[in-house]
């Protein structure tokens, strides 16, 4: 890690706890201690859990198998250079940054204007950080911008409301509805430049808007499908189906258009229309539904990160 880095200070107690080695192993990567999705805290998890229940989140996700076009256990999905090991490397390298905005948010909770381009700096260190992880591939710029916020947002102090999953989107949406006078230009990013030529709200929004697919799809579809009585990783994927049936997708929209977006979207509309991925009809067409995304080349990588969101807000539920 570069010394100019904003955390270069923070200890090293919190970097690389997850061997490089590991990152190819086999299923049993990426578990975590909350395999049945419940964790009770007995206190208010510090900024430490707070990155730790992050990466754990984003590790869940990458390893989370078999998913449409991205990448997980199985190869690479739609991607060429990006595999399950770089996901978990990139995961991990995010563990200081992520710590770091979780400090922040309990230092600079008061003004939301100076916290906001706080993380906006901490945010594109740890952009760096991962990019030099991963030697220049973008795996998780979109969970750093999620991710980063939430975590700032939950280690507020109790004053500044509950700590449910709600009261933590709502927060975090504040925070990035704040300008950040040091952000680069939007139009730029691959991104971006699909929200304008889409005319759709992509990542920002999402954030400014309070995390609404992580809570209107994301959480109420994991925990339904748990009381359902599906395994886990068919609850997780049912939540991945909710998210991504709703989401403009700016990462479907750049590689694929809307024709590939709406197919992805009625793809896994037609999954939950079916009972979910925990189903022989879901699973068949979970199946159809990789074909096709790899036919057209694209991976639903905002989904992903949001799931990712859905599973870190997910793991703080007492
Ligand atoms: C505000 C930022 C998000 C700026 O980003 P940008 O203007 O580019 O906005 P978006 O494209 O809308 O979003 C960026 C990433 O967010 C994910 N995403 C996409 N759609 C949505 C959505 N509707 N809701 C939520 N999230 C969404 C997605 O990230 C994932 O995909 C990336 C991999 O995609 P891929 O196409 O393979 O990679 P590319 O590099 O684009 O392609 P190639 O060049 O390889 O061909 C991966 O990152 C996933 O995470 C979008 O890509 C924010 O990033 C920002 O301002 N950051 C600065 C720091 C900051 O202010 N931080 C403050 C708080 S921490
Ligand atoms: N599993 C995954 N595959 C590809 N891109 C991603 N972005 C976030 N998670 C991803």
């Amino acid at each position: 890690m570069s010394d100019s880095l904003p955390w270069s200070e923070r200890p090293a107690r919190v970097a690389g706890r997850f061997p490089k080695e590991a990152a190819t192993s086999d299923g049993s990567l990426g578990q975590s201690s909350r395999a049945t999705g419940r964790q009770a805290w007995p206190a208010r998890p510090d900024a430490v859990t707070l990155a730790e229940l992050a990466v754990q989140a984003l590790l869940d996700e990458a390893t989370l198998t078999p998913k449409p076009g991205l990448v997980d256990l199985r190869g690479r999905g739609s991607h060429t250079d990006i595999h399950i090991g770089l996901m978990c490397v990139s995961a991990n390298a995010l563990r200081p940054g992520l710590e770091a905005m979780a400090l922040a948010g309990a230092a600079d909770w008061r003004d939301l204007r100076v916290l906001r381009e706080r993380l906006g700096l901490l945010g594109r260190a740890t952009e760096s950080a991962m990019m030099a992880a991963t030697e220049g591939v973008n795996t998780h710029r979109g969970a750093i911008w999620a991710l980063g916020l939430l975590v700032a947002a939950a280690n507020m102090p109790s004053r500044c409301g509950g700590f449910r999953p709600a009261t933590i989107a709502k927060r975090a949406g504040a925070i990035a509805s704040q300008p950040d006078r040091f952000a680069g230009d939007p139009a730029t990013h691959k991104g971006g430049r699909a929200c304008a030529q889409y005319g759709v709200a992509g990542a920002r929004g999402q954030a400014q808007a309070g995390f609404p697919h992580v809570l209107q799809y994301g959480l109420p579809t994991l925990h339904a499908s748990r009381r359902q009585g599906a395994e886990e990783s068919c609850a997780r994927l049912d939540a991945l189906m909710a998210i991504l049936a709703k989401l403009d997708d700016t990462c479907v929209l750049a590689r694929g258009g809307p024709h590939a977006l709406r197919s992805l979207q009625d793809a896994a509309a037609n999954i939950l229309k079916a009972g979910g991925t925990a189903t022989c009809r879901g699973k068949q067409l979970l199946n159809h539904m990789d074909s096709e995304a790899l036919r057209l080349g694209v991976s639903p990588g905002g989904a992903a990160d949001l799931l990712a969101a859905t599973l870190f807000l997910d793991s703080l539920t007492v």
